[in-house]
């Protein structure tokens, strides 16, 4: 997309509260209006109160024309009396605009974050595998905020700018023509440096905020493992790396900074010549009699004045080419097609069973014929109600094959049905409210205990949520924690043992009463006992689901409907655990082996 656009996109955020807006610009021109007329008292003082010259025309007609109304004393007073409400009104003024502006902006700042964290959440596993949190988190916390300067620093300087330009030249332009020019001609000076610095200072800002989101992205991973760090006595190493992206980053933000002082520096230079210019010429005309000292004091004012609103055009020119690139690394978010798409006319059924069909499916991670397959031609059919075990060495490819039913990831090739339909028929939201889900590292909410359990399933009862907890083997350890199950729990759980956490997720999916329930190596971490008494409540619990479960205990799942064992990706055998024994293969060894240890 073309940067330009990217502005202009941003805009439409910022249509939505036109309205208030418009308010705002009305607001700050009339601050505008209050500076513009500051120097005009001024030059009525030194050239009718001071000197003899009439008042302005302009005037006469506001207060009349009587002797008493324009003698001097009047004169002098109706001149203060303006410049004691110019200063209150700009000073009130001035206030409103920077209160209001800041609501304003962050509305803005707000809208702009929900959109991109409801993206974010339609975006697909593969996104998340590409993009690192710690850079999103930059992305969401920081960059989001060029919304806020596009209104701030660029939408209202730069039109409170061209106003008061446009009234200054109209003034100057009034009292010497040729004085106003010189003083115009600042603008295309300006235009011309900044078209010389622009793609500079583009790319340099680009570089810059890659380097800070990768800088983040280093101090999340780092703050995450920071016991493994301790546990391996990596700190110096994880310190140099930390010095490797601060000192990148620290190089690109010099870049940045310098290309932009460069710019802002040549800017207030060409200001400066040209206000000495205009001085010059002013002042020799002044002493040449050709304008009233008032005038050339109004000039001066203006010349001075001047250097105000072009200033802050400069820094609104510059500013919009720096948030550009900043704006594109939120519209890489908002227009990132990874999203796991529905097919056409994809509609949610009355019910659904739960029966499941894998149809020659291929899948790999990245794109076919790049990239390696990470599954063959699976085809595998589960009956409604029916336990079926996927088993196999690690890296066999157990999780990735799960994946593909909560449609963490499509096929590349061939499909898989829930009771007959492709599972892209139906709506992404319907198939996944249909599925409850305990994943290998069991994800804990900075939330109370209870929270965690209801999390997919907030309408349930305490009773409810109680009776997950006690199938899941939890209550007992829950009632144990300081406020049972008002608990706080720490960010990710850190405060709980594994198998606390693995049960705790289990007690997640139990609530959620799914008719499908995927479980991967969900007891992993707890005793044997334990663990037999969970695939007790289990086989109670899971009556008319369809149950996928990953072991590597191969003495749980004796019981299963269907085993599959897979090896390098593709189905080696199936088959109940007796058939499966008698056949002495893959299955059988494990199983075997499994005893004797
Ligand atoms: N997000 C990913 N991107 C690329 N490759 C992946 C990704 N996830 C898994 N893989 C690869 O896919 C293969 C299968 O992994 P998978 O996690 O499905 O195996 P698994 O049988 O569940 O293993 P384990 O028993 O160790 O959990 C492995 O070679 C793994 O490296």
């Amino acid at each position: 997309m073309k940067k330009s656009l990217l502005l202009v996109r941003m805009f439409r955020y910022v249509a939505r509260y036109q309205l208030k807006l418009s308010g705002l610009i009305l607001l700050a021109l009339l601050g505008v209006g209050f500076e513009v007329l500051k120097p005009l008292p001024l030059k009525i003082i030194i050239d009718s109160v001071l000197n003899s010259q009439p008042p302005p025309a302009l005037l006469l007609s506001w207060i009349g024309d009587s002797a008493w109304l324009t003698g001097k004393s009047t004169l002098l007073l109706v001149c203060l009396a303006f410049l004691i409400l110019s200063a209150m009104g700009s000073a009130l003024i001035s206030f409103l605009v920077t209160g209001y502006t800041a609501r304003l902006c962050q509305r803005l700042v707000n809208d702009l974050s929900l959109d991109l964290y409801a993206q974010l959440q339609r975006l697909s596993v593969s996104f998340y595998t590409r993009n690192k949190v710690g850079d999103l988190l930059q992305r969401m916390s920081g960059d989001v905020f060029v919304i806020y300067f596009l209104v701030a620093q660029i939408t209202l300087p730069a039109i409170t700018s061209l106003v008061s330009l446009g009234a200054m030249f109209y003034i100057m332009a009034s009292i010497n023509l040729t004085l106003a020019l010189v003083a115009l001609s600042v603008v295309p000076l300006l235009v011309i440096s900044l078209a010389v610095f622009s793609k500079p200072m583009e790319k340099t800002t680009e570089i810059q905020y890659q380097k800070l989101g990768d800088l983040s992205a280093f101090v999340q991973q780092s703050l995450a493992s920071m016991r493994i760090i301790q546990a391996f006595v990596r700190e110096g190493y994880m310190r140099k790396q930390m010095e490797l992206f601060t000192s990148k980053y620290s190089q690109a933000f010099q870049r940045a900074t310098q290309v932009s002082a460069g710019y802002n520096q040549l800017s207030t230079l060409i200001t400066g010549l040209v206000g000495a210019v205009v001085v010059g010429i002013g002042a020799s005309q002044g002493m040449s009699g050709t304008i009233s000292a008032g005038d050339l004091f109004v000039f001066l004012g203006y010349i001075t004045a001047l250097y105000g609103p072009v200033n802050s055009l400069s820094i609104a020119i510059g500013t919009s080419v720096v948030i550009t690139s900043r704006s594109k690394r939120l519209f890489d978010i908002l227009d990132s097609k990874e999203t796991v798409a529905d097919n056409p006319g994809a509609v949610a059924p009355a019910s659904l069973g739960g029966a499941i069909r894998f149809d020659h499916v291929d899948f790999g991670y990245g794109q076919p014929g790049q990239h390696q397959p990470t599954l063959h031609n699976i085809t595998l059919t589960v009956p409604t109600g029916q336990t079926i075990a996927i088993v196999g060495p690690t890296g066999a490819g157990k999780s990735s094959l799960i994946s593909l039913l909560s449609r963490f990831y499509d096929p590349w090739r061939g499909k898989i049905t829930i009771d007959g339909r492709d599972l892209r028929d139906l709506p992404l939201h319907y198939l996944r409210e249909n599925i409850a889900l305990v994943l290998q590292d069991p994800f804990l909410f900075p939330m109370t205990v209870a929270e965690n359990i209801a999390f997919g399933n907030p309408q349930a009862t305490p009773e409810e949520v109680r009776a997950a907890a006690q199938a899941a083997q939890a209550h007992d350890f829950i009632m144990r924690l300081p406020q049972g199950y008002d608990t706080l729990i720490v960010e990710t759980g850190a405060s709980l043992s594994g198998g606390e956490k693995q049960r705790i997720a289990l007690a997640r999916a139990f609530l959620k009463q799914a008719p499908i329930l995927i479980l991967d190596e969900p007891t992993s971490a707890l005793d044997a006992l334990t663990e037999a008494k969970i695939f007790a409540a289990l086989s109670r619990l899971a009556a008319g689901k369809t149950v996928f479960i990953i072991t590597h205990r191969l003495s749980t799942i004796k019981h299963a409907d269907l085993i599959v064992t897979l090896q390098d990706g593709a189905v080696v055998e199936s088959g109940t655990h007796q058939s499966l024994l008698s056949t002495g293969k893959t299955y059988a060894q494990m199983y075997n082996h499994q005893q004797i240890a």
